[in-house]
């Protein structure tokens, strides 16, 4: 049985299979909270991109944006995948040369990046720099220059694409902090510092327009808006793209009211509406790169909790507690964002009632699900919240002091431990006393 159009299924016990293993047995060897990833799913998600661009024959790139979730285990199975990996900090790229990861295959984004970052960036000559700001051209003139180096950049320019998506998670708009503008020209002088410079390598463009994202529209119209200005770009100073990185953005299915697109829907719209413009403009088709994160990883994880007090307020709400909460996914405190869960334990029973859920932290608003419909359920049950792979781990805070859950990986019925969790011990490792 499929569960609510998340693709996991249950066993003859009734409780709730991940990548071939109870739930129940994962809960009970590793405790709770637990992020527990199905790495076949990551894998399909993965593969269905590449292919999507192999049936078209065009040449791509598809880096997996290790933000959404980033250990030494996950970027190992991007490199097993193939996919090239998308860092944004010291700590993501650490992570990436650590696990092994090809730093010919790395690409490095942000809006702040520091001396220290980019200069890691060079030294382990890394693929490329999506360039972001003025700053940042400085900064790495002065890094190249000094090391008698050079780097390969795109630069990131914000088209002015408005979406329907929440504000926090929209970045092609004028008015984002990412990137150059392209209707006040900020992008042009940008270009100009660029284009045939002594140590940076122009190769192309970069546009991100926003995240959990469920129509095309967006894209094409982005594609259309960076076509216009490469446009200007030929005919003053012959520059001809040789990459343009679309970014990531593609929606997922968290609740019963989304419907994504399948990933290949996006990937040829978007491959149609580059061959579009290139012709137009008479020129060779740049290789396309996308930068998915949430749609790699976000459907393939579990988290699971295990159910402790309950409060219930006659005619106005059930309250049930679980032992994680806003620590481990802030996703509905911050965005608002939606979940659906059951109980992994009666998994096939029929809800009965209604009860939300609530995290452990000294915060109202540490409510992971509202109104959540269950079956009778009592102290010790194991609630499994679907699609947290993204953003859940990596958005994680020790707040309260809690400590970070495990991550487990399955894959074909067999469970690994990927990340140890916290102990008390970790939470005060780098404390100093002041007595
Ligand atoms: C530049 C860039 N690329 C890729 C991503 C990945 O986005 P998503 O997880 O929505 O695919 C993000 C995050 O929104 C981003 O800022
Ligand atoms: N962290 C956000 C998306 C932003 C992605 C990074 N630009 C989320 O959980 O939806």
């Amino acid at each position: 049985m499929i569960i609510n159009h998340h693709p996991f299924s249950t066993n003859d016990k009734g409780n709730l299979v991940i990548g071939g293993v109870d739930s129940l047995t994962l809960a009970e060897k590793y405790g709770t909270p637990l992020y527990v990833y199905d790495v076949g799913i990551i894998r399909k998600n993965a593969r269905s991109f590449i292919k999507a661009f192999e049936n078209l024959d065009v040449k791509a790139k598809v880096a997996y944006a290790s933000k959404a979730f980033s250990c030494i285990a996950m970027v190992q199975v991007a490199n097993q995948e193939g996919l090239c990996l998308d860092v944004v900090s010291q700590g993501e790229l650490f992570t990436a040369l650590e696990a092994g990861f090809p730093s010919e295959r790395i690409h490095m984004h942000g809006n702040n990046k520091s001396r220290h970052e980019l200069k890691m960036a060079i030294d382990h000559q890394i693929g490329c720099i999506v360039i972001d700001n003025f700053y940042e051209i400085q900064l790495l003139e002065e890094l190249l220059q000094q090391e008698g180096k050079t780097m390969d950049v795109l630069l990131r320019v914000t088209p002015g694409v408005e979406l329907n998506t929440h504000q926090y998670i929209m970045t092609g708009n004028e008015d984002s902090k990412f990137g150059f503008n392209i209707v006040n020209g900020q992008a042009d002088q940008a270009f100009q510092l660029l284009h045939n410079h002594k140590h940076i390598r122009l190769k192309g463009l970069h546009c991100h327009i926003g995240s959990q994202i469920f129509e095309t529209e967006g894209f094409k119209v982005a594609v259309d808006l960076l076509f216009e200005q490469i446009e200007k770009w030929l005919d003053r100073d012959g520059f001809k793209p040789q990459v343009l990185n679309l970014g990531g953005g593609y929606g997922i299915r968290y609740t019963e009211i989304d419907n994504p697109l399948e990933y290949n829907v996006y990937v040829d719209e978007i491959v149609e509406a580059v061959k579009k413009n290139s012709e137009r403009l008479n020129i060779l088709m740049p290789e396309i790169w996308i930068e998915p994160g949430r749609s790699i990883v976000g459907n393939a994880g579990v988290s699971l909790y295990t159910v402790g007090s309950s409060k219930e307020i006659p005619g106005i709400r059930n309250y049930i507690s679980v032992d994680g909460g806003m620590a481990d996914n802030i996703r509905p405190a911050l965005y608002e964002a939606k979940y659906e869960a059951v109980i992994a334990n009666k998994a096939t029973v029929k809800p009965i009632e209604k009860a939300s859920i609530a995290g452990k932290a000294c915060e109202s608003g540490d409510m992971l699900i509202w109104d959540l419909p269950l079956p009778e359920t009592e102290p010790g049950d194991i609630l499994a919240v679907f699609a947290t792979g993204a953003y859940g781990y990596a958005m994680a805070s020790n707040y309260n002091r809690l400590a970070k859950p495990a991550v487990v990986f399955v894959e074909d019925g067999t469970d690994k431990l990927v990340v140890k969790g916290e102990t008390a011990e970790d939470i005060i490792k780098n404390d100093l006393s002041y007595e």
